[in-house]
């Protein structure tokens, strides 16, 4: 008998505090009928990681959303890798993994950390308190990713919103998307605009994709969807997940403690908090064929929707997954996805972490929450709004 269940994981309620609807979700069995929206919703860690190694049973080319484009037209054109299947995702896939691989990363590490060492100087030097969601989450990504893409400086302003509102889109068309949707044509042409050949900075990400085009590897075509999903990908995320780590640092003193002992603890740290806070929380497939899950069978075009935060916290998985602890190996969390689709900027995200995480262990002693936090409510993201800290 397949459990269903009428809750609204795109509530406010689960928004605010998911854990309770994980654990029920969990228990209930290997996948649950949502009836609000009539798709099925997997939270266990082996069913989760099997339906992202079998992109042939569950595609993302109908949308890695609620939307299914088989019936519905998407709100921009789809995106070469995150919304489509092979063949027709792996050349993109092929060109962004070999720009953003390790190696072609070491030549940003020296100014990326030097931007970390001077953003924690000049907020030590104007006090001990501050929010650090504008004054560290987003001010360090901001600083280092569109530099590093090529975009232009004027209108940066532009990618929170923008990755926003693409967040919360892929959920159903609730209250966030509505509160938005006003700004959506116009953010949308900002964003498009910085991917065209003639704005992009000769040596950034960018300027590498139009390059990879002119190689033939993709199609001119191609090219700028395939800087839109740097533009999309690449900032609300690590603003999100670099709000986590400093998050879960500053509750956790014994292993704020821990990092400023072994500062290289700091990638460990990162994907730990990944796993532990998952700022991407959802995401949906779409059913190929009847597929099996369990002893259940998803009708075809169905959409299965894939609750990473509560594979990241299945004890059929992690032992004493709530807590956050730099001992643990977090390696094998479904924080960045997995199979072909597996985060191709995850390299990206590592390093702004390292950077600004050494940064701070070194120069400050003790991190605490100074007052209030507050969420921010969006449809996919699990987001800070503020963390007032205080830093000793
Ligand atoms: C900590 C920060 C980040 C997190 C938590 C994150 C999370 C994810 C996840 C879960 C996926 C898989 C989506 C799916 O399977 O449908 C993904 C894919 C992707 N990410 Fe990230 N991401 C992060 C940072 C970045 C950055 C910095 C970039 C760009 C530089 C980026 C670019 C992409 C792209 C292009 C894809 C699609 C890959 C494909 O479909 O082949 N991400 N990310
Ligand atoms: C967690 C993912 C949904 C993040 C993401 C967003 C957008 C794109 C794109 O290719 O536009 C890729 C990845």
């Amino acid at each position: 008998l397949l459990p269903t269940s009428d809750a609204d994981p795109f509530g406010p309620e689960i928004l605010e505090d998911p854990l309770p609807f994980h654990a029920d979700l969990r228990d209930a069995g290997p996948v649950v009928h949502l009836s609000r929206y009539d798709v099925y919703a997997m939270g266990r860690y082996e069913h989760v990681h099997a339906a992202l190694r079998d992109w042939q049973g569950f595609q993302s080319g109908a949308g890695v959303g609620l939307s299914n484009f088989r019936t519905e037209p998407p709100w921009r054109p789809p995106s070469l890798l995150l919304e489509s299947d092979p063949p027709r995702h792996d050349a993109p896939r092929r060109v962004l993994a070999g720009i953003l691989a390790p190696r072609e990363l070491r030549r940003l590490r020296e100014g990326w950390s030097a931007v970390a060492d001077e953003l924690v100087d000049a907020l030590l030097a104007a006090g001990d308190e501050f929010d650090a969601v504008p004054a560290l989450a987003e001010a360090f990504p901001l600083r280092v990713f569109p530099d590093a893409v090529g975009i232009p400086a004027e209108g940066r302003e532009n990618l929170l919103p923008y990755g926003d509102f693409l967040f919360n889109a892929f959920g159903p068309h609730n209250d966030l998307v509505a509160a938005a949707a006003h700004r959506a044509p116009e953010l949308g042409a900002w964003v498009n605009a910085r991917c065209a050949r003639d704005v992009l900075a000769p040596d950034g990400f960018g300027a590498r994709i139009w390059a990879a085009a002119d190689r033939g590897e993709i199609t001119a075509e191609q090219a700028p969807l395939v800087v839109r999903s740097l533009l999309s990908a690449g900032v609300d995320t690590t603003v999100q997940a670099l709000a986590t780590v400093l998050h879960a640092l500053a509750t956790h003193p014994e292993q704020w403690r821990r990092l400023r002992a072994a500062p290289q603890l700091a990638r460990v740290a990162f994907d730990e908090a990944i796993r532990w806070g998952s700022p991407v929380q959802t995401f949906f497939r779409t059913a190929t064929t009847d597929v099996r899950v369990g002893d259940t069978v998803v009708p075809d075009g169905r959409k299965i929707l894939m609750f990473l935060a509560s594979a990241n916290h299945d004890p059929r998985r992690w032992t004493d997954p709530g807590a956050f602890d730099l001992s643990r190996d977090p390696s094998g969390h479904l924080g960045f996805g997995f199979g072909i689709h597996q985060c191709v900027g995850q390299h990206v995200a590592r390093l702004e972490a390292e950077c600004l995480l050494t940064a701070l262990a070194r120069r400050v002693e003790t991190i605490e929450i100074a007052g209030p936090t507050r969420r921010h409510h969006n449809n996919t993201m699990r987001a800070w709004g503020s963390l007032p800290m205080r830093v000793g």
